[in-house]
């Protein structure tokens, strides 16, 4: 069965969509067949993987809330061994329609059910928010990865977030575990970068998994369309801290 891992934090523009993205592509890379779920309606790393999210007919919407099959709206992709389930426009509305289904907490762990034992890892981009899609992200994953920028005020989305997911843990999946942060966006000249990041750090009881991204020019270029780094510029920082982070953490799976 697949591992599902689910990138979330709600405060936007931290860093979710290049995290994801580029460690699907990297984990690929490996040889692991993986699955990129877009549950955030902007859509950023179904562009960048290659598709019009205004014209596709396949979309996480239509599992959603039209009860499709995930299998039939799976798109491979230019990455070998990555699949996507793609976004698209009306998803922006399903955080309320899901309010009216049935389960509406677990629609997405249903859908999935069926096409997880096809992937090594299924990952999934969260939208900045923690309504009832992130929930449904959270609701069927094995983990969470929280990409995080260290500025001022990261501390108190942290502890939101945390509470979150103890929240689902404790009512819908007792399961969920979180594996790591990952510092996004990381300016090693800056004071207050340094700071957040070592109280970022203190936050958590147990050692997590713990990588820092620094700020990189190349990395904003592939990264804002939601392009893999690999293929824009595989030999940039940006490049080389994704693909030190992904066999970081995969080495720590198979520990
Ligand atoms: N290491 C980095 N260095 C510099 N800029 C970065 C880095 N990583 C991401 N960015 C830029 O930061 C912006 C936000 O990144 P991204 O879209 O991955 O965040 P997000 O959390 O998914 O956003 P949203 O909450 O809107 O979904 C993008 O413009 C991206 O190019």
């Amino acid at each position: 069965m697949g591992k599902i891992v689910s990138f979330s934090n709600q405060k936007g523009g931290v860093g979710k969509t290049t995290t994801c993205v580029n460690m699907a592509a990297y984990i690929a890379a490996e040889g692991k067949k993986v699955l990129l779920v877009d549950m955030d309606p902007q859509g950023n790393a179904t562009t960048g993987l290659g598709f019009s999210k205004s014209s596709l007919e396949q979309s996480i919407y239509s599992v959603l809330i039209d009860d499709e099959k995930a299998l039939e709206n799976i798109m491979p992709t230019e990455v070998e061994n990555l699949d996507l389930l793609p976004s698209n426009i009306d998803l922006a509305g399903a955080e309320v329609e899901l309010v009216y289904k049935k389960n509406r907490e677990r629609v997405l762990k249903n859908a999935l059910e069926e096409i997880r034992s096809r992937y090594d890892y299924i990952l999934i981009d969260c939208p900045p928010s923690l309504g009832l899609l992130t929930i449904n992200a959270l609701a069927c994953a094995d983990s969470v990865i929280i990409p995080i920028q260290s500025e001022y005020y990261a501390l108190e989305g942290l502890s939101q977030l945390m509470n979150s997911i103890s929240l689902v843990k404790q009512h819908l999946n007792a399961g969920l575990e979180v594996d790591g942060v990952v510092l996004t966006m990381y300016d090693s000249r800056s004071l207050i970068s340094k700071q957040i990041a070592e109280e970022i750090k203190k936050f958590f009881t147990k050692r997590l998994f713990e990588i820092v991204v620094p700020r990189n020019v190349r990395l904003v270029e592939a990264s804002s369309y939601g392009k893999p780094i690999m293929m824009h510029d595989p030999k940039c920082t940006g490049a080389r801290a994704y693909k030190a982070l992904t066999l970081e953490y995969l080495a720590r799976q198979s520990k």
